[in-house]
């Protein structure tokens, strides 16, 4: 059944439908199946994600139709494809009993729902969306953010720089003294440790066992070093009850610090629901995304799903305080230079998608967290391409993988840091730190490669 004469409507203009604020606006690249027709399939599509389904039934009526999402746009893409964009009504969207707020699982539900597995669409990926105010400001956004950790770091509170963080490697393997251990020795020299996605609370390394030793590593290397530090903890799991209940014993252990903590929700796998349980639990404290199996859906060979630039917008509106947004080329991840439009929509009060310009309204930033391979030497030139060094960077392998160990692994990002924003070469400004030397003599295939010559510079025998 063709219904595009109810569910298409080419003559809308994009313009209009944003000075009216009615809609939210997706535009996603998809094909329809061998046979199929583009614009046909596409209001099957938008059917299919708003009032409609397959056929016509009986109990439509006028108000339903007014509530149809629309196709406005169906256009061929170079590569084949098609570029469809959909206008979803406001009031199609789910809204809580409790406080008549809005929530991403509905966005989801209906945008990327049962659109994903219809019989005559090959495929369809959500390359981007726009939220009119009216829906914005139904969302929690973030409470807190990298603003509240430089206050705490003694830092400026605007342009404070890059906080030097780690996770704790191995990933699975360590128990709770060697774990603590590690913590202790990287906050000699840096700022922020996280756990790795997968530590919870394994029978070799129970959480309270773990986090009472944390607790004291961190009052012990403050004691020390005479700064804060900051753990991120993971309470990822399947029940709220058991998120919250980890939350409370953290703080209770971390007591006097407990505002040095943060909370690690790995917000693809446990979903929505995970990471609002989170932010509205525990709203003063630092909520840090992970995106573990992001991939299945955003990497671009997944041609269904949506795209990590449109995982990473909605972790702003559920309220996220940071969210990884990959190293843009720069790490071990997938990822590219423009990807830095990623960071832009998350700490940018206007910012420019692939397809919609979002005015967030004062809503607070997520803050960008840069991890996957990262290392000293590759931070220069990552910066340089963001153009700010306002993240949370997080080198596992490129702390405790230094030669010397992990104070000094945590030195060498702090100093990498410190020549980039005093415009220094990194090469010049390793012959005065040592630390950072060292990491050119425990990475050398990245040295070599991005810095020729190194060796010679700094009186390195090949
Ligand atoms: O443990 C790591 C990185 O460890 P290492 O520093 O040893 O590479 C993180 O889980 C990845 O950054 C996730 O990827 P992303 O940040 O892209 O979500
Ligand atoms: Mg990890």
């Amino acid at each position: 059944m063709d219904q595009s004469n109810r569910y298409a409507n080419l003559a809308l203009k994009e313009e209009d439908l944003i000075r009216n604020g009615g809609h939210v606006l997706c535009a996603y690249h998809f094909k329809p199946k061998a046979g199929y027709e583009a614009v046909s399939t596409a209001a099957h599509f938008a059917a299919e994600s708003s009032t409609g389904t397959n056929v016509e039934v009986c109990t439509t009526d006028d108000f339903t139709r007014g509530v149809d999402a629309l196709v406005y746009e169906v256009t061929a893409r170079p590569d084949g494809d098609f570029l469809m964009k959909i206008a979803y009504p406001l009031a199609l969207f789910d809204r809580n009993i409790t406080d008549g707020r809005a929530m991403i699982a509905s966005f989801l539900t209906l945008t990327i729902g049962n659109n994903q597995g219809m019989g005559d669409v090959e495929y369809a990926k959500m390359h981007d969306f726009y939220v009119p105010p009216a829906y914005l400001q139904l969302f929690d956004g973030p409470a807190v953010n990298i603003t509240d950790l430089w206050r705490i770091l003694g830092r400026p509170l605007t342009n404070g720089g890059m906080i030097a963080g780690t996770i704790i490697k191995p990933k699975l393997g360590l128990r709770p003294k060697p774990f603590a251990d590690a913590c202790h020795e990287f906050w000699l020299g840096g700022d922020f440790i996280k756990n790795d996605e997968p530590q919870g609370n394994q029978t070799f390394a129970p959480l309270k066992e773990t986090i009472t030793l944390v607790a004291d590593a961190m009052r012990r290397a403050q004691d020390t070093t005479g700064e804060a530090k900051l753990f991120s903890a993971n309470i990822t799991a399947d029940d709220p009850f058991e998120m919250i209940a980890r939350g409370e014993y953290i703080l209770e252990t971390f007591a006097e610090n407990a505002h040095h903590v943060a909370f690690l929700v790995d917000g693809y796998v446990a979903g929505a629901t995970a990471v609002t349980t989170c932010r509205r639990r525990f709203p003063k404290q630092f909520l840090h995304y992970h995106r573990a199996g992001h991939g299945a859906v955003t990497s671009p060979q997944a041609k269904r799903g949506y795209t990590a630039f449109v995982h990473c917008k909605m972790s702003r509106l559920q309220g996220a305080s940071g969210i990884h947004t990959g190293t843009m080329g720069f790490g071990k991840m997938e990822g590219e230079s423009a990807d830095r439009a990623i960071a832009y929509m998350l700490d940018q009060d206007v910012a420019q998608g692939p397809y919609y310009r979002q005015e967030w309204l004062g809503t607070k930033a997520t803050t960008p967290i840069i991890s996957g391979g990262m290392n000293a030497l590759r931070l220069p030139g990552f910066f340089s391409n963001l153009g700010h060094s306002n993240v949370i960077q997080t080198s596992g392998g490129g702390a405790f993988g230094h030669k010397d160990g992990g104070v000094a692994g945590a030195l060498s990002l702090r100093q990498a840091h410190e020549a980039w924003q005093k415009g220094i070469d990194l090469v010049d400004y390793a012959k005065e730190h040592k630390e950072l030397a060292g990491a050119f003599e425990s990475f050398t295939s990245d040295a070599d490669k991005l810095y020729p010559g190194w060796r010679q510079k700094l009186g390195v025998a090949a």
